[in-house]
């Protein structure tokens, strides 16, 4: 694919999405999900947000695309993210992986490595939760989840090109590793998308929102497009709310303001590379 016609499939993702206001469920962490409702929204989506097991299987037949993160888990995960994720796979429903944390606690060790063979369409991380979820599901590229701190990345984007590359390949879908330049691959090529915020990583979601928003992109688009498109928008938003604000309590607020005005031309147009693996 070239340069111009990932533009145009980028365009065309967004355009969809504000006219069609795609529904996409969400199972996500406690600590961010009205951010992560008020960006699908902002962008053009629908949310909605659910815990028990029967909802989730609801939510999985009903939206076009699911979020499912684990960053903050009760004892009801345990049922609900396996049975989702079990529909999600035989139903061949996109669906967006976000890692968080991965490393604490026994519980989301053995959720996290029973997602191997349900194979999500992107995983979404910081580069420590990528580098720690290879290691997990023994890939190339993967570390020892004990070093993992929490949900903050101590790694930088580059160190989690091998792992990316290797979870890209083993799901056939897209990974996104977050940070100041993001990584975008599908196993065979490699996106590097510029912009954003010193801001980002000093308020709590933006990572979480994100994949949020990639899942919404993702009903109008493949995997490695949609993680592309999402991945623009944010780093589009992120600059220009950088310009507007004098701290991340504000930069909260307008960053909404900005994912809301992005027009298809300008997120397409947002500066990336390209790179063959
Ligand atoms: N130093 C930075 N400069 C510019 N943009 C950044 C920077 N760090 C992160 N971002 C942007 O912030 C967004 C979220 O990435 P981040 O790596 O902070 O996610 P995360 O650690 O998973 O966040 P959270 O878990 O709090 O939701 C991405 O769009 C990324 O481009
Ligand atoms: C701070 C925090 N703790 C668990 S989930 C979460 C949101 C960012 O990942
Ligand atoms: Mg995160």
């Amino acid at each position: 694919m070239t340069k111009e016609e990932i533009q145009k499939q980028i365009f065309q993702a967004v355009e969809t999405v504000k006219q069609t206001n795609p529904m996409v469920g969400s199972i996500t962490n406690t600590v961010t999900i009205n951010f992560v409702a008020n960006a699908q929204l902002a962008v053009g989506g629908s949310a909605a947000m659910v815990y028990l097991p029967e909802e989730g299987e609801f939510l999985a037949k009903a939206s076009g695309a699911i979020y499912i993160n684990v960053g903050t888990l009760l004892p009801i995960y345990e049922q609900t993210l396996p049975h989702v994720a079990k529909v999600l796979h035989d139903t061949g429903k996109p669906w967006v992986l976000d890692p968080v944390a991965v490393g604490i606690g026994s519980m989301r060790t053995h959720l996290l490595r029973q997602f191997k063979d349900y194979k999500p369409h992107v995983i979404r991380g910081n580069a420590s939760e990528i580098i720690a979820l290879a290691g997990l599901w023994k890939l190339d590229g993967g570390a020892a989840i004990s070093k993992v701190r929490g949900v903050d990345s101590t790694d930088s984007v580059i160190a989690a090109k091998t792992a990316a590359v290797s979870l890209a390949k083993w799901t056939g879908g897209a990974v996104a590793v977050s940070g100041k330049t993001d990584l975008i691959t599908d196993g065979t090529v490699i996106a590097f998308s510029y912009g954003g915020s010193h801001f980002m990583p000093k308020i709590t979601g933006a990572g979480c929102s994100l994949g949020g928003v990639i899942a919404v992109y993702l009903t109008a688009a493949s995997p490695f497009i949609a993680a592309l498109t999402g991945t623009a928008v944010y780093n589009l938003a992120g600059t220009r709310t950088e310009k507007k604000v004098d701290g991340p309590g504000s930069f909260q607020i307008k960053f909404l303001d900005e994912l809301y005005k992005a027009s298809a031309g300008e997120i397409a147009n947002n500066p990336f590379e390209i790179e063959e693996v």
